[in-house]
C-alpha cells in the first residue's frame, strides 16, 4: 500500500543577504520528502539551531537552496542498522522539520550525525549547545589552543553566548581571572553573578581600552576572539609580553559584505613588541575527538562546575527571526529554536 508522502517545512534562501539578513531574503515552503533509502534514515525536528556560521557561510549557498542549521531530531524511519528509530541525532540538515540523513560527513563538513548519548533528565536541547558544536569550541579552544595556567589573565568577547560562556567558565575552572566582554548589563550580571566571571565590560556602553587596563593594570595573558573587529584590537593592544590570542570567530564582521576590507586598527605593532601568539580554534578539525569533548562538559555539568544558559524561541516558523536576533545580541547563552 502506498503512504501518503511526508511533507517537510523548509527555509530556502530566496536573496543573497547583504547587511543584516531581511525576511523577504527566505522562503518558508513546504516539500516532499522521497522515500528513504538503504543506508538512510528520516528523521523530524524537535529543535533547530541557529548560529553565527550560517551567516558567514551563506555566500556559499546560491538561492533555492536550503538554509544551513545543525538540529536534534527524532529518528521516525531508518534503513541503517546505526540509526534506530525512536533515538535522537544531532545533524547539519538544514533548517527544515524532515530530513533524510546517513553516516557520512556532510558537504560543509559537519560531522556524520551522532546519535545523543545518555544525558539523564537534562535537555536535549543541550545537544546543540553546551553539549554539542559551541561546547566543543569552547573545549578544545581551551585545551588545544589557549592552554590556560593557574593565575593567567583571559578575555573573553561575545561573552554572553553559547562559546563565550563556556570557555570562560572553564579558563575559572583552570583558576585563571576572567573578563568577558558583552554588549549587555543582563548578560553581564549573568557571567558575573551566576558563571563567576570576575569582570565584565559593556563594549556598547563602556571605553573597552580603559576597563580593560583597569581589570588587567599588567595586562592579558590569553585572549579568546570571538567577534573580531575594533574590539579585538583594542585588547590585543594589551596583552602581556608572550601572550596568546585564540581566534574563534569574528561575528562583528559577518553582516559586512560589502567587498570592501573591515577596518580596524594595525596590530602588527603591539603583537610584535610582545611577541604575541596568534593560534585558531576550528571546531570541525575535531571530528574524531567530538564525544571527548562532549562527555568532559557533560561531567562538569553534572558537577555543577559548568552552567548552561538558553535563549529558547518557540515555533519552526520562527527560525528565521530567532537567527537575526541572535547575530544582533539578542540570545542569552545558546540560541535554539523549538520545532
Ligand atoms: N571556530 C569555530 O570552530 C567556531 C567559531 N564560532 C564563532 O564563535 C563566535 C560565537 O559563536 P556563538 O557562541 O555560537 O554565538 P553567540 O551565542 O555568542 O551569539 C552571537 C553573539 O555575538 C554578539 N555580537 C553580534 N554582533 C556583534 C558585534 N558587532 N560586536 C560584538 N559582538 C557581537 C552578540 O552578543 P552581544 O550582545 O555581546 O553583542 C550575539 O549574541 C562566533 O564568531 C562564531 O562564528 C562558533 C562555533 C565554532
Ligand atoms: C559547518 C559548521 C561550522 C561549525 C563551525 C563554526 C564556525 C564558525 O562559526
Amino acid at each position: 500500500m502506498s503512504q501518503t508522502p511526508r511533507k517537510s517545512k523548509v527555509f530556502k534562501l530566496k536573496n543573497q543577504f547583504h547587511g543584516l539578513p531581511k525576511e523577504a531574503d527566505v522562503n518558508l515552503i513546504e516539500e516532499i520528502v522521497p522515500a528513504i533509502k538503504e543506508g538512510e534514515f528520516l528523521a523530524e525536528a524537535v529543535y533547530v539551531s541557529v548560529d553565527p556560521y550560517v551567516r558567514g557561510l551563506i555566500s556559499t549557498i546560491n538561492p533555492g537552496d536550503t538554509i544551513f542549521g545543525s538540529q536534534v531530531a527524532r529518528i521516525i524511519e531508518s534503513k541503517s542498522k546505526d540509526y534506530p528509530v525512536g533515538k535522537h541525532v544531532v545533524g547539519e540538515f538544514g533548517w527544515q522539520t524532515l530530513s533524510i540523513g546517513k553516516n557520512e560527513i556532510n558537504k560543509i563538513g559537519f560531522p556524520a550525525p551522532w546519535i545523543i548519548p545518555d544525558i539523564g533528565n537534562l535537555p536535549l536541547s543541550l545537544a546543540l549547545g553546551v553539549l554539542g558544536m559551541p561546547g566543543n569550541t569552547a573545549y578544545f579552544g581551551e585545551t588545544e589552543v589557549c592552554k590556560l595556567k593557574e593565575g593567567e589573565v583571559f578575555v573573553v568577547t561575545g561573552a554572553g553566548g553559547a562559546v563565550g560562556s563556556h570557555v570562560g567558565q572553564i579558563a575559572k575552572l583552570k583558576g585563571c581571572k576572567v573578563i568577558g566582554i558583552a554588549g549587555s548589563d543582563e548578560k553581564g550580571r549573568w557571567i558575573t553573578k551566576d558563571l563567576g566571571f570576575d569582570h565584565f565590560i559593556n563594549y556598547k556602553t563602556s571605553n573597552v581600552a580603559e576597563k580593560l587596563a583597569e581589570y588587567a593594570p599588567d595586562g592579558v595573558d590569553c585572549f579568546f576572539d570571538n567577534v573580531g573587529g575594533e574590539i579585538s584590537s583594542t585588547i590585543i593592544y594589551q596583552m602581556k609580553k608572550f601572550g596568546r590570542v585564540c581566534i574563534c570567530g569574528s561575528i562583528s564582521t559577518y553582516n559586512n559584505d560589502s567587498g570592501d576590507l573591515p577596518k580596524a586598527p594595525e596590530i602588527q605593532t603591539p603583537i610584535k613588541m610582545k611577541c604575541v601568539t596568534m593560534g585558531a580554534i576550528r571546531v570541525l578539525d575535531y571530528k574524531d575527538r567530538w564525544l571527548e569533548g562532549i562527555n568532559q562538559n557533560l561531567q562538569w555539568i553534572k558537577e555543577g562546575k559548568l552552567k548552561y544558559r538558553e535563549t529558547i524561541t518557540n515555533g519552526f516558523e520562527n527560525t528565521f527571526n530567532a537567527f537575526v536576533s541572535m547575530l544582533q545580541g539578542g540570545n542569552i547563552g545558546k540560541a535554539i529554536v523549538k520545532v
